[in-house]
């Protein structure tokens, strides 16, 4: 680590990368399209995305979460209709999180 002492804590801040130019074409849209696996996805490093860490001590349940958000969030938009309205921004806590108190209406889906 070059001249940091060994005490030293290293904290990643991914969001600096996730809103660079350099790495993600239009950073600061909403392209979920950009993560597709089919090839027709922008060409993303693979280690710019590492939520669940990387490497020995990666997260041990990495699948098991990833299985549940899959379940619930399929469960979710089968049934339901999601509606937000309202002004929404985002707040740095460690991770990113809502700037204030969010209201979202589940509309049953016929
Ligand atoms: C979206 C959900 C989750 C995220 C984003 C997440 C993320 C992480 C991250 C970043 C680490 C540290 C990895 C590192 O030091 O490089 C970690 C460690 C760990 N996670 Fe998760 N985690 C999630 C859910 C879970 C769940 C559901 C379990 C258990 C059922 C779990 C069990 C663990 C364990 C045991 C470790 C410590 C691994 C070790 O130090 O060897 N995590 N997780």
């Amino acid at each position: 680590l070059g001249r940091f002492c060994i005490e030293t804590t290293v904290e990643l801040a991914p969001y600096v990368h996730y809103m660079s130019s350099e790495y993600f074409v239009e950073p600061d849209r909403f392209l979920p399209e950009r993560w597709l696996r089919d090839g027709s996805a922008l060409n993303i490093h693979p280690y710019l995305l590492t939520p669940f860490g990387h490497g020995p001590r990666m997260c041990a349940g990495r699948r098991f979460a990833e299985q549940e958000l899959y379940v619930l969030l399929s469960k979710m938009l089968k049934n339901f209709r999601l509606e937000y309205s309202g002004d929404l921004d985002m707040k740095f806590q460690v991770l990113m999180v809502p700037d204030r108190p969010t209201s979202f209406t589940f509309k049953d889906r016929l």
